[in-house]
């Protein structure tokens, strides 16, 4: 197939990240028989340098028209001065409005060779396999904003859901687990949030149209020490924006590395006719600690190209032949840094990258 694939590397570690990912999409059309063109554009902190907007017009449009998008992470200390008019996270939350991508779905799978590199015990971390839908359009992310200024008093953001978006993302969440092992978890703060509870009646209401799930309503305070206290009871968890922000990064820590979790971010793929665009990304961020050092873990992104392959593209042996490459590295014991234990192999971001081609290549 011919598909083109707008790359948005970002910064910090993102141009590094992404470069291994494009290395094992090129692996891939070279195995399958595949062309992917790469379009590369610019987003976040660098398009604020180069064209002084977050999400230039001409890469907005690159995006629309695009097969799939594949970001690596925007943002850094460069950017940070709150008084600036723009910020680069503020390009990916418009980019995310502006193509309705109102599901971020990040799958949080333990993989038992890397049980070793997490610091919860063996028993807790057996069978994790679950996938955590993040609604990603709607919130405080969204919702009235006053920003303090220089000298301000007071600064909010607004909580805000509306009942259609909170349908939806229930909707695809029970669709999820339907296909899964049909439990799903709710996430609110419905004791304190007026939000949260227009969030639990109405996911109580789309709930109600699948009896065959197990369904649980968790508090989001109660939620952060359940993942690490029963993480494996979990199936398809389901959260608003900032909950599921924070918690994916908790869960991250499950499967050993920020640098191992993927995630889809995509519309509504349940009324969809054809194969959506979804934009696909690490759920880590640009990482200024590490960044130019050659030591940053490319699976997440790797990962996230597969789902890539799977959702926006329809290649399902592809995507399968990415991840049996991973696992199969993994196996062999080589590690990037953050997940590297005892016993274990050390590689840098490159070599890392490298070896999931040559696996898969194999
Ligand atoms: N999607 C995105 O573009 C995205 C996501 C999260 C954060 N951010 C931005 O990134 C910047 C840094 O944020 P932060 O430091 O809070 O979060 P971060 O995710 O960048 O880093 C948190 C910690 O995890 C480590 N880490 C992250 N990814 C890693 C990888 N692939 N391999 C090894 N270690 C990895 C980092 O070294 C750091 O110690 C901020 O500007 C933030 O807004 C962007
Ligand atoms: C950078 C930031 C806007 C972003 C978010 O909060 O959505 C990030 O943390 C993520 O998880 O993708
Ligand atoms: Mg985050």
């Amino acid at each position: 197939m011919n598909a083109r694939i707008v790359v948005l590397a970002g910064d910090g570690i993102g141009p590094e990240v992404t470069q291994e990912a494009q290395k094992v999409l090129g692996a891939v059309a070279e195995k399958f028989d595949h062309h992917f063109e790469f379009d590369h554009q610019l987003m976040g902190g660098r398009a604020i340098d180069e064209l002084g907007t977050s999400l230039p017009d001409a890469t907005l449009e690159a995006c629309r028209t695009a097969d799939a998008i594949l970001l690596g992470a925007v943002g850094g200390p460069k950017w940070d001065n709150p008084h600036a008019p723009d910020r680069p996270e503020r390009g990916l939350l418009a980019l995310r409005k502006a193509l309705n991508l109102f599901a971020n779905v990040r799958p949080v799978k333990v993989t038992p060779q890397l049980i070793g590199a997490s610091t919860l015990k063996e028993e807790v971390l057996q069978g994790v396999d679950m996938v955590v839908i993040r609604e990603l359009t709607g919130d405080a992310y969204f919702g009235p904003r006053k920003e303090a200024g220089e000298e301000g008093y007071e600064a909010y953001d607004t909580m805000l859901y509306t009942r259609p978006e909170i349908e939806r993302v229930v909707r695809l969440a029970a669709e999820t687990a339907m296909g899964r092992r049909k439990k799903l978890a709710s996430v609110d703060k419905a004791n304190v949030l007026a939000s949260s509870r227009l969030w639990r009646r109405v996911a109580t209401q789309v709930l109600a149209d699948y009896p065959e799930l197990e369904v649980e309503h968790v508090l989001v305070d109660a939620m952060a020490m359940h993942l690490i206290r029963r993480p494996a009871s979990f199936d398809v968890i389901v959260a608003g924006n900032l909950f599921g922000d924070i918690l994916t990064d908790e869960a991250s820590m499950l499967a050993g590395s920020m640098g191992m979790l993927p995630s889809a971010s995509l519309g509504d793929i349940l009324n969809a006719q054809e194969l959506p665009l979804g934009l696909y990304e690490p759920i880590h961020g640009s990482a200024p600690d590490i960044a130019g050092k050659n030591i940053a873990n490319p699976l997440a992104t790797i990962l996230s190209a597969a789902m890539l392959l799977r959702h926006s593209l329809g290649l399902t042996a592809e995507a399968d032949a990415v991840e049996a490459a991973v696992e199969a590295v993994l196996q062999e014991g080589v590690r990037t840094p953050d997940i590297a234990h005892t016993g274990t192999e050390v590689v840098g971001t490159q070599v890392m990258g490298d070896l999931v081609v040559e696996k898969l290549l194999a």
